[in-house]
């Protein structure tokens, strides 16, 4: 396929390129929250568990676009420590979507070269929901393709907590001195510790709040907000958002 536009490694790439992405000033690890489903199924005066399943298909649509754009890490919001809140029957159907999701499209992600992984208390998750992420993380675990990471029963300071509990018990066993405890330490006792930091964080449905998510890793992203519900995000607001990304100034506390 003749390339039109430098850089642009797909045609994906080239269509975008044409509209004014440019394809070497991508983010390199995007997170969103995806919030919005609940509201999105009372407007049509549907049950909320509709609007997370039509959020699910959008999930599919804008992993197969980072994917092929060339974006390094998605981290998606799936579920927060505190949604175990909400009535058991949502509860119940949120825990059946991973399963669904990956009978559907693990095949597509295999094939996209994508690597599936997770951040959270992964190990109070239901079986059956624990076993179909671990056969996913399992058999795309050498993939270098997108990385796909799950935010599931995910709670910033929890995550946080846990990691000053960790360096606490090398200072008590004498093996770490305080005066050793870094930014860099305390990075690497985070369920993030193996991937690059988040540059862009988009936030949909209006809501402008972290909600528990990322708080350290986040502390350099651009943020992004959109009125749009989950479940109504398409490859347009995202490109929008990549694009809005490359024409802001980024600055790391320089001049
Ligand atoms: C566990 C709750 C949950 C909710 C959820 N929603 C509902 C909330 C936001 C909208 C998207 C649809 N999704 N969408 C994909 C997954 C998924 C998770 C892990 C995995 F390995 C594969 C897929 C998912 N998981």
């Amino acid at each position: 396929m003749p390339i039109k536009f430098p850089f642009a490694k797909t045609k994906k790439q080239a269509e975008t390129q044409s509209l004014g992405l440019d394809h070497t000033h991508l983010p390199k690890h995007v997170a969103i929250i995806m919030d919005g489903n609940g509201r999105w199924a009372k407007n049509r005066g549907m049950p909320r568990i509709a609007g997370h399943k039509e959020g699910m298909g959008v999930v599919k649509r804008i992993v197969s676009y980072a994917s092929d754009l060339g974006v390094q890490v998605l981290t998606l919001y799936a579920f927060s420590t505190e949604n175990w809140k909400r009535p058991k029957n949502e509860v119940e159907f949120l825990m059946k979507l991973p399963v669904d999701f990956l009978n559907t499209y693990l095949p597509e992600l295999i094939e996209k070269n994508v690597q599936v992984r997770t951040i959270g208390d992964f190990d109070v998750l239901p079986p059956h929901t624990k076993n179909a992420v671990q056969e996913a993380i399992q058999r795309t675990k050498d993939n270098d393709g997108l990385v796909l990471n799950f935010a599931l029963n995910y709670g910033s300071r929890f995550e946080m907590v846990h990691a000053v509990r960790q360096i606490a018990e090398k200072v008590k066993e004498g093996v770490l001195d305080p005066s050793d405890i870094s930014e860099e330490m305390f990075s690497s006792e985070l369920y993030t510790s193996e991937l690059i930091e988040p540059d862009l964080l988009i936030r949909t449905s209006g809501e402008q709040r972290l909600s528990n998510f990322l708080l350290w890793q986040l502390a350099y992203a651009e943020f992004w907000f959109t009125e749009v519900y989950w479940p109504d995000f398409n490859e347009s607001h995202f490109e929008k958002a990549l694009y809005d990304f490359q024409n802001r100034k980024r600055r790391f506390g320089g001049v």
